[in-house]
């Protein structure tokens, strides 16, 4: 029997992804698996090495690329960002549906293998309340709040290329952008709970 098929979530830095995806993994325990992305940003405070992200310097990064140990790498706001053929690997053995987090070159990417999994976009209700966002959860400098309005410009034109995403769910109510993300999913979620009964 095939798994479930995994999951892309996309959409521009600030647009609600983790707020999103951290309730639905609450609600849905041992349903969904998220796939650990390296990066060679500074960690957050309370982000866990291993958990949230692999915290890896650029030249761990380049090393594991030239390895071919990732399915997907880019370069976002100044830092490299990728996910590795392994983080995947781990969730799918446990049979759960395997979250990605990544951004729209990741997007492009990951449609070029076979991963086939279901894309999502998250957008914000404009550019303006994601700047809000964005300064409000105060993880950003100056710099890097810009390039990510940059990046996130780009992301709002290129997600509505038809045919990129399987569902765009504008994250302006939480609650309702987040029944929204729960009833793209249940056909899968229905699939693991089934398969664990
Ligand atoms: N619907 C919403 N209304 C108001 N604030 C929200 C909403 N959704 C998320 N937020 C807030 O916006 C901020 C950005 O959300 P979040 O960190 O989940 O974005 P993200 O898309 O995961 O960003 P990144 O890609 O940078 O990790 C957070 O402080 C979060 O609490
Ligand atoms: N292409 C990839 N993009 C990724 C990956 N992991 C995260 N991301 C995206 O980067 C930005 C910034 O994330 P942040 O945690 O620094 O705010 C955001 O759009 C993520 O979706 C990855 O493995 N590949």
């Amino acid at each position: 029997m095939s798994g479930p098929r995994p999951v892309v979530l996309s959409g521009p830095s600030g647009a609600g992804k983790s707020t999103l995806l951290k309730r639905l993994m609450k609600d849905y325990e041992g349903v969904f698996g998220f796939s650990v992305s390296h990066t060679t940003r500074n960690p957050r405070p309370g982000e866990e090495d291993g958990k949230d992200y692999h915290f890896v310097t650029r030249e761990k990064m380049q090393e594991g690329i030239d390895n071919e140990d990732f399915i997907e790498n880019a370069e976002f706001s100044g830092n490299m960002y990728g996910t590795s053929k392994s983080s995947i690997e781990d969730v799918q053995a446990q049979n759960l549906i395997c979250i990605l987090d990544v951004d729209i070159q990741g997007v492009k990417n990951i449609k070029k293998t076979d991963l086939n999994p279901i894309y999502i976009s998250i957008q914000p209700p404009s550019l303006e309340i994601l700047e809000k966002r964005l300064r409000d959860r105060q993880t950003e400098t100056e710099e890097s709040l810009q390039k990510r309005l940059e990046a996130a410009r780009i992301d709002m034109e290129l997600s509505k290329e038809p045919g990129v995403f399987d569902l765009i769910i504008i994250n302006d109510d939480l609650e309702e952008a987040y029944e929204l993300l729960k009833s793209a999913l249940m056909e899968e979620i229905q699939k693991v709970q089934d398969a664990n009964e």
